[in-house]
């Protein structure tokens, strides 16, 4: 495919672009369908998909991402795979299981709180990974900001018979992450905080957290994120925006020139996909994801290519709204 991205600059952003709509294996985030728009650039092929619910001011560092990505490219790798932990969505424990036994990863990070589900779902899903990982392996639970701090603090210490790594967003605000951390033992990572604040950098002022969850597309592309690392000055964990293999592979860049890993990244994603964009997908191998980065075969894309002028307007909304972030951001 040999199209550039047709724009008219970074601030006005795409006039041409390839939107899609891949089902889903398993409901994750509340959906079933990831959308987005892929588009193609001097330095290669970006994505654009923030979630449907973002306005243009959020979804401005998404399309920084996108263009980084298109028309700049990412800074020199500094190993050659990263490690992944294995992503189970709020399923049942059988399949929890399942899905940890077959990923070959050693870190498993499961989703509690689902809105509808009752906690005890959570603690037989906590306790099928555990056996699944057996005794050695990580398990990290993530929130998604749905607990009030009591209701954290209570879950945490009953799901922490399990042995938690650490727990992700366990409530909404700065504040509370806080007041949750000061009251257990279990490490706490800061994910909506960094990627939806206004400023990522409060969390460290707040005493929030132990841990920054860095994720390449919400925070701007790879070098913001990297920027954002720096800053914060805490231990870091990449993770994905469930991407394509497009986009995973701008998460894959970022943890590839983090100075330091400490953490298992967040992105073995795309067995959350039923299928991809790429003939050489981003997919996990032995708990690991290679760093390069995959080209788009016209026709996996065709198969899934829906009309984009949606997308395209989103695309130009979140470059206008950024002001010309992303020459900043991509640069
Ligand atoms: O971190 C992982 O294991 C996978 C990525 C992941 O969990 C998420 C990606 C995007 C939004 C959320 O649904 C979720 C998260 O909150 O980290
Ligand atoms: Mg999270």
């Amino acid at each position: 495919m040999t199209e550039a991205l047709h724009h008219s600059g970074d601030v006005e952003g795409p006039t041409s672009g390839h939107a899609f709509a891949i089902p889903m294996r398993t409901r994750f985030r509340g959906t079933t369908t990831r959308h987005g728009l892929l588009v193609r650039g001097a330095a290669g092929w970006g994505e654009f998909s923030p979630f449907p619910e973002y306005p243009p001011r959020e979804c401005s560092r998404w399309w920084a991402a996108c263009w980084e990505a298109a028309e700049v490219g990412w800074p020199e790798p500094l190993r050659s795979r990263v490690p992944v932990n294995v992503t189970v969505p709020a399923v049942p424990p059988e399949q929890a299981a399942r899905i940890v036994a077959q990923s070959g990863c050693a870190t498993a990070k499961v989703k509690v709180a689902e809105p509808g589900q009752p906690e005890q779902a959570d603690r037989e899903r906590i306790a099928a990974v555990r056996e699944a990982l057996g005794a050695d392996g990580n398990i990290r639970v993530d929130a998604n900001g749905a607990w009030d701090v009591d209701t954290a603090v209570r879950m945490l210490g009953v799901l922490d018979r399990y042995r938690l790594e650490y727990v992700e967003q366990p409530c909404a605000t700065l504040e509370e992450l806080a007041q949750v951390r000061r009251r257990v033992r279990v490490p706490v990572a800061a994910d909506e905080s960094i990627r939806r604040a206004e400023d990522p950098l409060r969390v460290r002022a707040a005493g929030a957290a132990d841990i920054v969850v860095l994720k390449a597309q919400p925070l701007g592309g790879v070098r913001a994120a990297l920027r954002v690392a720096e800053r914060c000055d805490l231990p870091v964990v990449v993770s994905s925006a469930v991407e394509t293999s497009v986009g995973l592979a701008a998460g894959v860049a970022l943890a590839a020139a983090l100075p330091k890993l400490p953490y298992a990244c967040g992105l073995g994603t795309l067995d959350l996909l039923e299928t991809d964009v790429c003939a050489q997908p981003l997919r996990v191998v032995a708990g690991h994801v290679e760093v390069r980065r995959p080209e788009v075969d016209r026709q996996l894309l065709a198969g899934v290519e829906v009309d984009p002028q949606e997308w395209l307007l989103r695309a130009r909304q979140a470059a206008v709204a950024g002001g010309g972030d992303a020459v900043e951001d991509g640069r």
